[in-house]
């Protein structure tokens, strides 16, 4: 679809270009991926306009990344006490007002608030609109604000990164049971002073598992359940195994290739319906979480009527541009990925293309892009994982190095888990690590920056990690491909030698 330049001018022949702009960029969305390109342009001196209808920070600080490590950490610390015989301490059952831990919840994202607030941004020169915005045509967008009023604003280049949101499955009787997600459960149960008794998490990719682990250790009793054969799909099926034992260990009744059918009331009591190889259950609950993936916002904001395709989401070139070139996307919306940090990673590129394209574009570089689900253990993958490699027919050796040998993960009580290292054959070049344990999520920044950078595994190894961290895992890691890769010829050459010097 994205043709050669008189094609492309094609798509703008039925507009009228307004002969001067108010601005240079609009943005339209204050998340992760609308923050970080209005940062760049004012700091690049661009008269930059962000419009955001909701809440300043997007998804990340109000609705995700930020509450959910929130919960997670009381929930870890809940675990500790419950568990505080391991330390040489007593084990206790926490007590707790529930409605406590979502107070410090919510006073958490009103800590970080200022970091992405209105006030932050209006002193880095950015004009901060807080309003919906719709694409009126390639250079106009219109602003409805909370009072009624509208206001219509000329721009030379606009960046959609209105994110995504939950999906609820269309099961049904789900609206009748009511139903909770990440955009409300924050608020709906923030008033509890008991975590739900019988949670129902629906869904096994990251937001369920870290929820399910997080209510698990903070009271519930929690079901999840999955369609798919094992949790976490996209990581090799060691993991999905070892993070759904460490949930099953803290209470969690993991059901997996187990499908939604319905859900209902009977006699006051919800339940929902589940299949499971031909058999039918159902489940009793109290409250339901529905985490089973986000879709992209695209509708109501003017695509339609300006005819840009959008397949699941809004559909870029390599350079973040839509059909129109000086509309171009970024974060949840454009895909491919839904993390904080590809969403700002994609708004450089998005920014400097729509700001300076003229004399330069830039390709979204995807090459090296980590991520890392927060459970308990944690999981953190970058590059290729193993079942990829093999799915591709991508030549590559596995080096492993396992956590239960590290000590400071000894020392720790946390001695779980493995460092897996994807290498090109004969080479120390790293293709893709997955790392599961305790602080895995900042341990493979490491790999990240060996990747990105072209580091092999050797000069991991030659650098000193200081003992005793759980960094020094990723240095065992490379002592064991080192292990693996001496050369034989060699070592009897040095085992002569030293015979020799023996006399
Ligand atoms: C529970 C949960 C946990 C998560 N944990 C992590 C994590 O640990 N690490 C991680 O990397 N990612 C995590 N994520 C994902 C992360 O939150 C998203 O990838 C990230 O927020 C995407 O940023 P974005 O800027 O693309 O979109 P968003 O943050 O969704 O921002 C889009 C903004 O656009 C606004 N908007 C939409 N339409 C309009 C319009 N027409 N006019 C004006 N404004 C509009 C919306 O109100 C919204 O504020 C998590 C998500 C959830 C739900
Ligand atoms: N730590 C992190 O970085 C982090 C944390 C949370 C979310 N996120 C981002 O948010 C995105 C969305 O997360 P998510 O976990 O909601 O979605 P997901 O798409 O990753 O996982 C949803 C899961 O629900 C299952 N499912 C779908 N329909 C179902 C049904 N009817 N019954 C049972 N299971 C069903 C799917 O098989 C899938 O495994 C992620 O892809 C991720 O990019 C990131």
């Amino acid at each position: 679809m994205f043709l050669n330049t008189l094609t492309r001018r094609k798509v703008y022949a039925r507009w009228t270009r307004p002969g001067k702009f108010d601005r240079n960029l609009i943005v339209i969305g204050a998340g992760a991926a609308g923050l970080v390109s209005a940062y760049i342009a004012a700091a690049t001196k661009a008269k930059v306009t962000l419009i955001e209808a909701h809440k300043m920070g997007g998804d990340c600080l109000n609705y995700g990344c930020v509450p959910s490590k929130a919960l997670i950490k009381s929930a870890k610390l809940a675990h500790h006490i419950r568990h505080a015989d391991h330390y040489g301490l007593q084990g206790t059952t926490p007590t707790f007002s529930f409605a406590r831990v979502m107070e410090r919840v919510h006073g958490v994202i009103a800590d970080i608030a200022p970091h992405d607030s209105v006030e932050r941004y209006a002193d880095l020169g950015v004009e901060v609109l807080q309003g919906y915005a719709r694409l009126i045509d390639p250079w106009t967008v219109e602003v409805a604000f909370p009072d009624g009023s509208t206001q219509r604003l000329t721009t030379r280049s606009i960046i959609i990164a209105t994110g995504a949101a939950p999906f609820v499955p269309p099961l049904p009787g789900i609206d009748d049971v009511g139903y909770l997600t990440s955009d409300t459960l924050w608020d709906k149960l923030r008033d509890r002073t008991e975590a739900p008794k019988r949670l129902v998490v629906l869904g096994g990719g990251p937001i369920g598992t870290e929820l399910a682990q997080a209510f698990a250790r903070l009271g519930s009793q929690v079901t999840q359940i999955e369609m798919a054969p094992r949790l976490m799909i996209r990581e090799d099926a060691e993991v999905s195994a070892l993070v759904q034992a460490a949930l099953e260990r803290d209470g969690v009744a993991v059901l997996t290739g187990y499908k939604a059918l319905a859900c209902g009331v009977t006699d006051g009591a919800k339940w929902i319906e589940v299949e499971h190889q031909g058999q039918t259950r159902r489940i009793a609950f109290d409250d339901l979480i529905a985490a089973v993936g986000r879709s992209p916002r695209l509708k109501g904001f003017g695509l339609e009527e300006l005819g840009i395709p959008v397949n699941r989401v809004v559909e870029t070139n390599d350079y973040l541009e839509t059909l129109y070139p000086n509309i171009l996307a970024a974060g949840d919306v454009a895909g491919p990925y839904q993390f904080t940090h590809t969403a700002s990673h994609q708004a450089w590129f998005a920014t400097v293309n729509a700001l300076f394209g003229s004399f330069k574009r830039f390709k979204a570089d995807y090459r090296v892009i980590p991520w890392a689900t927060f459970s308990d253990p944690e999981v953190a993958r970058v590059g290729l994982s193993e079942a990829e490699a093999v799915a591709q027919n991508i030549p590559h050796e596995v080096t492993r190095y396992g956590i239960d040998d590290l000590d400071r993960a000894i020392a720790d009580g946390s001695a779980e888990g493995f460092v897996k290292v994807l290498t090109v054959p004969g080479k120390d070049r790293i293709l893709g690590v997955t790392l599961v344990g305790a602080h895995a999520g900042d341990l493979i920044a490491e790999f990240v920056l060996a990747m990105k950078h072209g580091l092999g595994l050797s000069k991991i190894l030659g650098t000193i990690h200081i003992y005793p961290t759980l960094a020094e895992a990723n240095k065992y890691a490379a002592g064991e491909w080192r292990r693996a890769h001496v050369n034989p010829a060699l070592l009897a050459i040095a085992e002569r030698y030293h015979r020799w010097r023996r006399g």
